[in-house]
This record gives structure tokens, sequence and C-alpha cells, in this order.
């Protein structure tokens, strides 16, 4: 992936709430790069920042007490933070879209799908009506939507949560965006839905070479359709590197956790693991060390009052631990710190 161009480049981004005079950063110091045609997922648990960075791309944060507080955004070299609404709007559809996790709110319920879908089409490009009425039931057979000439008369209320996914990507891709943001696409929907619409995904990403940023809970998913993943804990990346060597090779205590909590199929176990306390809220974020120590089973003494940098621990590989600086020898901490290895 790394031979292809630069799509989206993000540095150093903060993107702080307004809670009682103060600001709390949900999306704290992240920077990373998606590459042409790349798909790239972003995981971690409820509350880590994940859409939060995701509308802070899109300039879509949805409260007033919500803003960017520092840092770059660059989309094809162009910096995205400084544009107005109005040219944000022609970057949003054109060039980045985004798809939901509830269609059902996405979509408004008064106005037919193949309106919807036209909306897009007249807003962006010189097409007659009738011109856009045709694209809309192409884009909505290019989705896997049957009897399209039917369901663009029809209200979102008519169809299956997968159906009204569908017309989402439908006009998600419309304009053929170079990059696609999901977040959590299939989490409203049933298991044999979910892969069909990854499967739409991952052709739409084929055929059209879109690159996609996909925000997910399932491991799953992660380890069969991306290309390199990003682990966020409590606003910060605290691990990323291909998928392969992240499942491989993990080196986050936190990583090593999420793919521990995966169900295996050969283990009998009477309950599945999972990882023990919260993520802290904004109001309760440590400002000094690790922010994952109170749950890691790895945490020693210095974890609380050194603060760990994102530092490469192979090759594109980087994690943010303690245990990885090189100011830690590993005998070391074994002998005096107790760390289990
Ligand atoms: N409007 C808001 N005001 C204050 N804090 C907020 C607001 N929206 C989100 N947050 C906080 O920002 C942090 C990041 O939230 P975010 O929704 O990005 O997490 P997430 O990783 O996307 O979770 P999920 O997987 O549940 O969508 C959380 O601590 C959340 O409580």
């Amino acid at each position: 992936m790394k031979n292809n161009k630069t799509l989206l480049e993000i540095k150093n981004l903060h993107t702080g709430f307004s809670i009682n005079g103060q600001i709390y950063h949900a999306v704290d110091d992240v920077s990373f790069e998606i590459q042409e045609k790349e798909v790239i997922c972003v995981v971690g648990e409820s509350g880590c920042g994940k859409s939060v960075m995701s509308l802070s791309i899109m300039q879509l944060l949805p409260q007033e007490n919500a803003k960017i507080t520092k840092g770059e955004i660059r989309f094809n070299g162009m910096p995205l933070t400084n544009k107005t609404d109005k040219e944000m709007n022609n970057v949003r559809g054109k060039e980045i879209s985004m798809i939901f996790q509830e269609p059902m709110t996405a979509l408004n319920p008064v106005f037919t799908i193949g309106s919807q879908i036209q909306e897009v089409l007249h807003n962006h490009l010189d097409i007659s009506k009738q011109a856009a009425r045709k694209k809309s039931i192409a884009l909505m057979k290019q989705v896997g939507i049957s009897r399209p000439e039917k369901v663009v008369d029809e209200y979102p209320h008519q169809l299956s949560g997968g159906m009204r996914q569908r017309v989402m990507i439908a006009i998600a891709i419309a304009l053929n965006p170079k990059l696609l943001i999901a977040d959590e696409p299939t989490t409203a929907l049933d298991v044999t839905v979910q892969a069909q619409i990854l499967e739409l995904l991952t052709s739409i990403q084929q055929e059209a070479n879109t690159a996609i940023m996909l925000i997910t809970h399932d491991l799953g998913v992660v380890a069969e359709m991306a290309d390199s993943v990003m682990v966020m804990y409590a606003g910060q990346i605290v691990e990323t590197s291909t998928t392969v060597e992240l499942f491989s090779s993990p080196k986050h205590p936190y990583t090593e956790a999420l793919l521990h909590s995966i169900p295996k199929m050969e283990e009998d176990v009477e309950r599945l693991h999972t990882i023990g306390g919260i993520v802290p809220s904004l109001t309760s974020m440590p400002q000094v060390g690790c922010r994952f120590r109170d749950r890691c089973p790895k945490a020693f003494a210095d974890c609380r009052s050194i603060t760990p940098k994102l530092a490469p621990v192979g090759d594109g590989h980087l994690a943010r631990c303690l245990l990885y600086h090189s100011c830690y020898p590993k005998q070391h901490r074994t002998a005096e710190e107790g760390v289990e290895k």
C-alpha cells in the first residue's frame, strides 16, 4: 500500500468538547495516512473517539461545543481544516463520502428513495430530471437492489434495514468519491445481511478503486477486509500496522486484550473473555501516564507517571506503550517491576 499515493493525511489532530467551560479532547493528537485504494480499519471499544475522528474529517461535528482545536487534515494535498461549509460541500460526496450506522436516521422518511439519490446528483452535476432518475436506478442496481424501477418510488420505511443501507451506499458512491468512511455500517443489521453489505463494500473498493476507512468492532471483519489497522483507545492511536502484522504480532496490551476477546472455534470456553474495567470518560481522562494502565495486566509503576509515545516497534508498526520504549530493557522491567512477558 505504501507505494500508492497518499489520499488522506491527518497530522496531530485534536478535537475537543467544551464541557463546563473546559476543553476535553475526544481525539487527542491523532496522526495517520490513508493511501489510494487502501482499506484501513479503525478498532477500539465504544467511546474511544472513532466517530468523533471521522466526523472531524468530514467537518460534520454535530454539536456546537465540538471543535477541531489543533492539527491538519489534507485530502490529496488540499487542506480541509480551513474550508468553509460551502467549500466542504464540494468535498463531501464528491471526494469523501460517509456511511453511518443507522440508515433509517440518515434517510429522510418523507421523501422517496429515488428523490434522495437524485438530490445528490442534482446538487453536484448539471443533469436533467430524467437522466438523474435513470442514473439513480443504475446506482440502485449497482448496489444490489432488486427491482430498482419500483424501489425508486418507494419510501424508506418500505425497505428492510439491509436495503436501506444499500440505498445509503448508493448515495455515498453516486459521485465516485475516492474515499468512503463507513462508521459501523453493519451494526444495525442481522448477520447474513452484514456479510452482504461488507461484500458490497469490498466490490466497490475493487471495482472503483475507492479507499475505505471502516470503523468496526468486529475483528473478524478486520482480518478479512483491511490492509492496515489502527487501534484507538481513549482518544489516541495506541497501535497501528498492517493487518497481517497486527494479528500475528500485536504489541500493545490493549490490542492483545481485544484479540484475546475474539471467541475461537477450537476453544471450549464457558465465558467469553472480556476486558475488565471501562474506557475513561472525557472528564476523567488521566493527563499523565498511560491511559490504559488501570486495565492493563502488564502495567508497572512508571505507567502512572510517564506518558508513552507512539513509537516504532517494527516495519511500519507503531505502538504507544512503555514496554517498547528503549529506556526500559525487557530484563530490567521483568526483574524489578514484576512485568509478566
Ligand atoms: N456531544 C458530546 N459532548 C461531550 N462528549 C461527547 C459528545 N459526543 C461524544 N463525546 C465523547 O467523546 C468520546 C468519543 O466518542 P465517540 O463517539 O467518538 O466514540 P466511538 O469510539 O466512536 O464509540 P462508538 O463505538 O460507541 O461509536 C467519548 O468519551 C464520548 O463520551
